[in-house]
């Protein structure tokens, strides 16, 4: 057993979090041949497989079947809905996070010739990684890098009363085991609104609470239009430009939430999903140089962020997504083996086109800018919003049609620089578009392509023919 007097392990690489970009940086530096020690304190994977995206997804897969479900009536006949939250909760357990146990998570890692220390790591300076274990300290010196790739935590708002109830977050939403008689949930971002319609389709009352005055505030405001009537449409109270003041609980009657508008919400469960937090204090970064006090880790884009200090992942700053972070690692694993070669061929990071797709129905998805962003970075910008509803296929779709594609154009250059799709697998129509923003097609090109009758996608066309020539 390892002691804080123990002499520090020396190691070709020490990763801090495993998150799904750490993961795999471990697994593909190890497979190079690198002696790599993954420090995780938690769960191997992070956030995305055990609370994130995989469970919340599993939720929507089934929150949707009952929505379709119900559309039958309008469509072909008779379909009784009856919603079982135990066939969710079964399959979260049992199907995607194995009752949030990674041992298979630390076989994979393993096999790949990597070794885990389960302990929270701090840098101690360069190279040097203090790692607290259930049995004392550990010290690891990475003789060619450090990769940090910490993630983040749940924000919560220092609400007076808050404190000591049992709220929840998206870490506890995903363990529910019943769905609620009625749930307030703060905060209209990604992970609010994907579990606010998914409890609604399972019979929760549910009244989300957002600050400022639209949801989805980072996309455009024809998809927070779109989806705020969506979910009046489903009867999900919707309070917007209004904050929660403080919060009451008894165990008796559950939470009250009390608005700066005077109004008071009760509720047997309160969600918060109000943004995500780091501490880079906790990480130990002002060892190496950086600001402790900073919410990210800048990097350059080969993801150095010190001398021998790589970050990658939620904590960069640039999109917390999990194919950011898995991008991230690509790229910082590139340079760390090409080390020696002073990084000549390595990939840049390049974030003019990423993705990000919101698991509402309708869902939203997006890439590159939106017009108000291109505006702001002085892009002389023609737009075109398409409705898909009115289109040859959201016509034969009938109930659940709704959606747009909006389409944002740099006019000097003729090409696009930022697209949304909303609507019925919105998530993957907005694969052509992404294309199409990474590799600067000329909308010219674009407007020549033959797109496949009758078809979502179709409505690109449209929306291409809309922007003008
Ligand atoms: C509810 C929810 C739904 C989401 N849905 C999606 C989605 O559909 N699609 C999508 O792309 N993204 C989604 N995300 C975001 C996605 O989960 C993250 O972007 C993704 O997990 C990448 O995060 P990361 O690699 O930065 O690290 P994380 O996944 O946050 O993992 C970081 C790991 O580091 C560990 N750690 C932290 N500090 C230390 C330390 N000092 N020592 C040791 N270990 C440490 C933590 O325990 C954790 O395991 C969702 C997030 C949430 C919360
Ligand atoms: N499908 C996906 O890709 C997906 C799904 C879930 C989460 N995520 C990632 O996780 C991140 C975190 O998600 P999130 O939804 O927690 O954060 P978010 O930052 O996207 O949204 C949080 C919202 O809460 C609001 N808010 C803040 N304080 C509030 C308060 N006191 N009262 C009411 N509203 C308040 C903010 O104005 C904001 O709109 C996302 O930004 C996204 O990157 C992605």
């Amino acid at each position: 057993m390892a002691t804080e007097a123990a002499a520090a392990q020396d190691v070709d690489v020490v990763v801090i979090g495993t998150g799904p970009g750490g993961e795999d940086a471990v697994a593909r530096l190890a497979r190079a041949g690198l002696d790599v020690v993954a420090v995780e304190a938690r769960l191997v994977g992070g956030e995305c497989p055990y609370y994130g995206c995989i469970p919340t997804k599993m939720m929507v897969r089934a929150a949707d079947a009952l929505a379709e479900a119900r559309r039958v009536p309008s469509l072909a006949g008779r379909a009784d809905v009856e919603p079982d939250w135990a066939q969710v909760a079964r399959r979260i357990r049992d199907e995607a996070t194995a009752d949030w146990d990674d041992t298979a998570a630390v076989e994979r890692l393993e096999d790949a010739g990597a070794r885990l220390v389960r302990g929270r790591g701090r840098l101690a300076g360069h190279g040097e990684v203090v790692v607290t274990t259930d049995d004392g300290e550990r010290r690891l010196r990475a003789r060619r890098a450090v990769v940090l790739n910490p993630g983040t935590e749940p924000l919560v708002p220092p609400l007076e009363g808050l404190e000591g109830t049992p709220f929840w977050t998206n870490r506890q939403a995903v363990r529910a085991t019943e769905a609620p008689a009625s749930l307030t949930v703060l905060g209209g971002g990604a992970i609010g609104l994907e579990l606010a319609q998914v409890f609604a389709r399972f019979g929760t009352a549910v009244t989300v609470v957002e600050a400022v005055d639209r949801l989805l505030v980072a996309d455009e405001p024809e998809a927070s239009a779109l989806i705020e009537s969506r979910f009046a449409a489903e009867q999900i109270a919707v309070r917007t430009g209004t904050r929660a003041q403080r919060v009451t609980h008894d165990d008796g009657g559950g939470f009250t939430v009390h608005l700066d508008d005077g109004t008071e919400l009760g509720s047997e469960r309160l969600l918060v999903a109000t943004g995500r937090r780091t501490d880079l204090a906790a990480l130990g970064v002002g060892a190496v140089g950086l600001d402790e006090d900073a919410r990210t880790i800048a990097v350059d884009d080969r993801m150095r962020a010190a001398d021998g200090v790589w970050a990658i992942g939620d904590v960069t700053g640039h999109g917390a997504f999990t194919h950011v972070s898995m991008y991230q690692a690509r790229i910082a694993v590139g340079d760390i083996l090409a080390a020696g070669d002073h990084g000549s061929g390595t990939e840049r990071a390049d974030y003019r086109a990423v993705p990000h797709v919101t698991f509402t129905d309708p869902e939203v998805g997006a890439v590159g800018l939106t017009e108000a962003a291109a505006r702001d970075a002085g892009i002389t910008v023609r737009s075109s919003v398409t409705d898909i509803a009115a289109s040859s296929r959201g016509f034969v779709h009938g109930p659940g049609n709704e959606g747009l594609i909006k389409l944002v154009e740099d006019a000097g250059r003729g090409v696009l620089v930022g697209a949304t799709v909303a609507g019925p697998a919105a998530g993957e129509i907005l694969g052509v578009l992404t294309l199409a923003v990474h590799a600067q097609v000329p909308t010219a090109r674009l407007r020549r392509m033959i797109y496949a009758y009758p078809t979502f996608h179709r409505a690109i066309e449209s929306a291409l023919g809309d922007l003008g020539a």
